[in-house]
């Protein structure tokens, strides 16, 4: 793609980068007619689009090379291994029309569900058995090892069905003898035993709790001074409602979790993953996925998607699809082995299958009329692009169109102003799309077995969770809520459904906000103004940017030099403007211009008291005047700040090989006292409700609780929180996770009953913030939940 850019003559890239909106026609045919005359251009979109080319073919050659090496690990017994071949196998076996390939299909299904039984993956090893039979119904291997399975499972009478099936397909003598041998000890067992249910996994979405969907609250989209349009509800809406709950218009999966997440629910894939029909690069984790990412899949109809690019074929899968008919298998138009789709950037795919989906319902609805664009009724900032930005859009504007136009060939004829339509699409995208991020218990699981005996000598660690940015969606209504850096609602996802819930109680009328990213009290002004700008292309104007704020001042400042004084030093420089507004700055560069929170003494109770100490010393004093970098706020002491800020980074750091230790079970004494010693410095640096110290003290806490010194991990852990609280609000989700550290080190000390305390507290923000869904979202909640009540009844 560089080399593409770099081709185009300087004074066309420049008319581009200066073009408005209203250019788009003519800057984007001059650009078209430039790089349809260019032979690189054609090789580019030759390799984009050519499937003879292609990375993602499916290859029956290399199936059957990979299933040669599962099979010798399987003769090893090296199961983990054979497990992985296999699936690489599955991933590269072509479907043919004529059943050849299916007999390649039906054996690695049942060879990997083999080496799953052997690994005690029984569910999955069901899944496999099934596949196998749904491919090739009369293969007696897959009837067998399904009965084997299920008397694993000890389903009798499912086993015994299924092997008398094996047994009346099998053609050899000695395989007839061994499965009789099986089925007469399945028999045995049989008359022993009462049968046990099996359960089937299902990740998908069952959808809105039913009380739920009765409580919808009223939403209205209204205009607003600073925001453009914005949501609001004509009612009051209580804390923990659901506010909304919608699927995407499209998604795609980052990169980074291709080959671990389901390409459709984006679950962590399952041991028997499966793969798209046509090309090697989704996976699913599961048929159910897989169709409605795909279309439904029949045998009889695998002419027609590996023949693909034909209109008449698309429209003939989108029928038979399990879906709603005006829903488009999101990967449909992908397939076929052209690696478009795996190659250009997540934004432009998106774009692509938006694009797509558009084009499909024109020819579902039988209009076989010009193509032009979706026409989204979103917001964008083409004007405000930079050159290089815009330049960008339509370089990968033209390469998609011409991609697009690949795929369908004459089947769909398109209007002149498709490709403005598909830059103004990609500047849509920039601006409304959402990342799904989904939780990720990081040692959940092991803290709750390593705790069982809670003997309290063992080194326990702590349920810490990760936000995994699993993909990037386009939501159409949830693109008309606005950003705030304090939200009144929180936004999570389930499975795909973005679901948003008040956090809080909202007046009718009031703006409903959630947070893009950056929130007061994780970040100060200046690092949320920037992040905002790069990341969305705004400069923020929510009441937290517009208002001085008491974590904004506190959050990266450092002590006072006077041991008495809890006045805040800042690198920052924050000169009073008018009579109710300062300037903040950093160095030359203005930040932003903020009023004084004098609303913060008639509504002090909305803040820590020993923040609003901090607060009364810089707004009470009479004249807040002109306060330097390096001056503190209240006594107006001097500190060197240069020097301050080196040995407070240094700390950091020394701290911070904490984290980068590969074991911390065994973490050297010598490097726990060093990490002690850099705290005691950084508390004589920093502020006492520095988000520094915050990170220090729960760095330091989980390390002793790691090391088994549960005594020193709570104690640090409670001085994080603590100050956590002043940056953020006790009833931040942030608080919730912090608790749960909490408990996870109170459990390992045999305190059932502090445990079952903070339990309680960190219970109550996560059903603010999550409602009914905390279950689904955060399942080793509840794990912990169990655990706490168990201890917490063992010690009263
Ligand atoms: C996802 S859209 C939200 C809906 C949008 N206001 C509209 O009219 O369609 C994001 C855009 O809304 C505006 N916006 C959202 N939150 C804002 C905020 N806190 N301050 C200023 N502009 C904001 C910005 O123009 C941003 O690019």
């Amino acid at each position: 793609m560089e080399r593409l850019k770099s081709a185009v003559p300087a004074e066309l890239r420049r008319a581009v980068g200066e073009g408005t909106a209203a250019d788009l026609p003519s800057t984007t045919s001059r650009l078209l007619a430039f790089l349809e005359g260019l032979p690189l251009f054609h090789q580019v979109i030759g390799e984009l689009t050519d499937l003879e080319l292609a990375l993602c073919r499916k290859d029956k050659g290399r199936a059957a090379e990979l299933k040669g090496r599962g099979n010798a690990c399987f003769s090893k017994r090296e199961f983990e291994q054979a497990l992985g071949f296999y699936s690489q196998a599955l991933r590269y076996v072509p479907i043919s029309s004529d059943g050849t390939d299916a007999s390649l299909m039906a054996t690695l299904y049942v060879n990997r569900a083999s080496t799953m039984h052997k690994l005690g993956l029984l569910e999955e090893c069901l899944r496999d058995c099934d596949r196998s039979i749904s491919v090739s119904p009369n293969y007696a291997k897959a009837w067998y090892r399904r009965g084997m399975v299920n008397a694993s499972l000890k389903n009798y009478s499912s086993a015994i069905r299924d092997l008398e099936d094996a047994l009346s397909m099998e053609v050899t003598s000695s395989g007839k003898s061994s499965i009789e041998q099986e089925l007469k000890l399945i028999l045995q067992k049989h008359e022993n035993v009462n049968e046990v249910g099996t359960s089937s996994s299902n990740c998908m979405d069952e959808g809105l709790p039913l009380t739920e969907q009765q409580r919808k609250v009223i939403l209205e989209c209204i205009s607003t001074p600073n925001k453009g349009r914005g949501m609001t509800s004509p009612n009051d809406i209580s804390p923990a409602s659901l506010i909304h709950a919608e699927d995407p218009l499209a998604v795609i999966i980052m990169k980074s979790c291709r080959d671990t997440h389901c390409h459709y629910c984006f679950s962590e894939a399952p041991a028997d993953v499966v793969f798209c029909p046509s090309c090697t690069i989704p996976i699913y984790c599961s048929n159910r996925c897989q169709e409605e990412a795909v279309g439904q899949i029949s045998w009889n109809q695998n002419a027609c998607l590996e023949s693909n690019n034909s209109v008449v074929d698309i429209a003939k899968l989108s029928v038979t699809s399990t879906r709603c008919k005006t829903q488009i298998a999101e990967h449909r138009h992908e397939c076929g082995g052209a690696h478009w789709a795996a190659v250009l950037p997540a934004d432009i795919v998106l774009a692509g299958r938006i694009m797509a989906q558009y084009i499909e319902k024109q020819l579902l609805a039988g209009k076989r009329t010009t193509i032009s664009g979706p026409n989204l009724d979103l917001v964008h900032h083409y004007n405000q692009d930079s050159p290089a930005s815009k330049f960008e859009s339509h370089i990968y504007a033209t390469v998609l169109l011409l991609c697009l136009q690949s795929y369908y060939k004459s089947g769909v004829s398109w209007a002149e102003d498709s490709l403005s339509q598909l830059v103004l699409l990609i500047c849509q995208i920039k601006v409304n799309s959402i990342a799904i991020v989904h939780m990720k218990s990081m040692d959940g699981g092991k803290v709750l077995t390593v705790n069982k005996g809670f003997s309290g000598s063992s080194g326990a660690v702590m349920c810490s969770v990760e936000q995994v940015r699993v993909a990037q969606a386009i939501y159409m209504s949830g693109s008309f809520f606005n950003h705030s850096c304090q939200p009144n609602v929180h936004a999570y996802f389930r499975s795909r459904t973005l679901v948003l819930r008040s956090s809080e109680y909202i007046k009718a009328g009031t703006p409903i906000e959630l947070s893009y990213g950056p929130q007061a009290g994780e970040m100060d002004l200046p690092e949320r103004q920037k992040s905002l700008r790069e990341n969305y292309y705004f400069s923020c104007g929510c009441s937290n940017c517009s208002v001085l704020s008491l974590s904004d001042l506190v959050m990266n400042s450092f002590r006072c030099p006077q041991s008495n004084c809890l006045g805040a030093v800042s690198e920052l420089i924050y000169y009073r403007c008018k009579e109710n507004s300062v300037h903040v700055s950093i160095g030359e560069s203005h930040v932003c211009t903020l009023s004084l929170p004098f609303f913060s003494y008639q509504d002090i109770s909305k803040f820590d008291e020993d923040m609003v100490k901090v607060g009364n010393l810089f707004f009470k004093s009479d004249a807040i005047l002109n306060i330097d970098p390096g001056f503190c706020m209240s006594c107006r002491s001097q500190l060197d700040l240069s020097s301050a800020v080196a040995i407070s980074d240094r700390a950091t750091s020394k701290i911070n090989r904490l984290k980068e230790l590969p074991a911390l079970d065994n973490v050297p004494e010598v490097v726990i006292a060093e990490a002690l010693q850099s705290l005691e410095q950084t508390e004589k640096l920093r502020h006492p409700y520095s988000k520094a110290l915050a990170q220090a003290q729960d760095t330091i806490a989980e390390a002793f609780a790691k090391v088994g010194d549960q005594e020193q991990a709570r104690k640090h852990c409670k001085a994080s929180i603590k100050i956590l609280e002043k940056l953020y609000h006790p009833s931040h989700i942030i608080i919730a996770h912090e608790l749960i550290k909490l408990v996870s080190i109170e459990l390992s000390m045999g305190d059932g009953a502090s445990a079952s305390a903070a339990f309680a507290r960190a219970d109550a923000i996560f059903s603010l913030y999550y409602g009914p869904d905390v279950k689904r979202i955060l399942p080793y909640v509840d794990a912990l939940r169990r655990t706490v009540s168990e201890r917490s009844v063992g010690s009263c």
